[in-house]
């Protein structure tokens, strides 16, 4: 099960209490049944159904897009131009101070699941997004596999997603976050904002991976929990705090003979600080990663994330991983191990 709580330094409106786990791609794309989707001629009118699963995550919640309801604030942009033109807006993250480039959604060629049906190949839903695959024309460079991570209500705020995208392009010098291409533009009609991602070919999620098949050898497991580590030591040393750290936000590249890891999801993700994030027992009871001080209301920390570290450690199947895991898994954060302590512990064993 998975949870949703509100962030203090959000402005997300309050989103239901419980979800159920991830959808899977399949159904999503089954689900998803675009009425116009049309890149050619720059309009997304609506795709409808594209956040289905089992009960009680929503299903066929529709994702309607009202010409003008999509107004970014006015402080998000640092250049203005004509609607008509190329580009009509420079965006900067509110948290690193970057520029993010747009992307026009006529030069987005989606994926289509079937070459006659309008359906459209989701890669992924959560409880903010669907994630579409696609590809798109970048400066001259040709055309660029996507994955474009279409926001819903209430999660669409320029604001969060902006920073979302700052942070992603920030981490991008660690290489094991998806890169970032831009953010969808907003056209005069209105569309479903969006962040245009590099698309992690290949890949199913950690969490696929610990409770199915396919089976991979205990090498590889080393290897996956090496990338983990590693993995957060590089975003946490680029001062940034994921927040949200699950199995779930993990891709693996299954064809890639090391298993490949990207971190993707940086939707909860603070920098130089940390986050609190209120919510009620019951919600804290469903959020296994999240480290018992934050249940109480503390702010995030490097510690909070060793927690989480710790909690996928504990699904991995290797017995050699038990003795950290339970120590990342203290009640007290100041007996949990640093981030590089796990490093060289999982070093050690491999
Ligand atoms: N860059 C990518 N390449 C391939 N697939 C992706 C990529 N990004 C996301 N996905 C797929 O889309 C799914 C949802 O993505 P993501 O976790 O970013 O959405 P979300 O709405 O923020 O999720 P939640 O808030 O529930 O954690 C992922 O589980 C994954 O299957």
């Amino acid at each position: 099960m998975e949870c949703r709580y509100n962030e203090v330094t959000t402005t997300h409106a309050q989103p239901p209490a419980v979800f159920s786990p991830d959808t899977l791609t399949s159904n999503a794309a089954k689900y998803l049944t675009s009425k116009k989707l049309d890149n050619s001629s720059n309009a997304l009118s609506k795709i409808d159904g594209a956040f289905v699963g089992t009960s009680p995550r929503p299903s066929k919640t529709a994702l309607m897009v009202t010409p003008g309801r999509f107004s970014p604030a006015s402080s998000l942009f640092i250049c203005g131009m004509e609607e008509s033109k190329k580009q009509t807006h420079c965006l900067v993250c509110p948290i690193t101070g970057s520029r993010l480039p747009e992307i026009r959604l006529q030069d987005i060629i989606f994926t289509k699941v079937d070459t006659r049906a309008e359906e459209y190949k989701c890669l992924g839903t959560g409880v903010t997004s669907a994630v579409f695959e696609g590809q798109v024309v970048i400066n001259n460079c040709g055309l660029k596999s996507v994955a474009v991570k279409l926001f819903k209500q209430p999660f669409d705020n320029l604001e969060g997603i902006s920073a979302e995208a700052g942070l992603l392009k920030m981490l991008e010098q660690t290489g094991i976050t998806p890169k970032l291409f831009g953010i969808l533009q907003r056209t005069s009609e209105g569309n479903q904002p969006g962040i245009v991602q590099e698309l992690i070919q290949s890949s199913i999620t950690l969490h696929q991976l610990i409770v199915g098949t396919p089976f991979i050898t205990k090498q590889k497991w080393y290897n996956i929990a090496y990338q983990l580590a590693f993995g957060l030591k590089s975003i946490n040393e680029q001062g940034v705090l994921i927040n949200d750290l699950k199995s779930d936000n993990i891709l693996v590249n299954i064809s890639t003979d090391d298993c490949r890891l990207t971190f993707i999801d940086m939707g909860h993700a603070s920098y130089m600080h940390g986050k609190r994030f209120p919510m009620t027992t019951e919600q804290a009871s469903i959020c296994r990663h999240l480290a018992p001080e934050i249940a109480n209301g503390e702010e995030t920390s490097e510690s909070s994330e060793v927690f989480a570290l710790g909690v996928i450690f504990k699904d991995i199947p290797l017995e050699e991983l038990s003795f950290i895991s339970h120590k990342c898994l203290s009640k007290i954060p100041l007996l949990r191990p640093s981030v590089y302590d796990i490093l060289n512990f999982v070093e050690e064993i491999m």
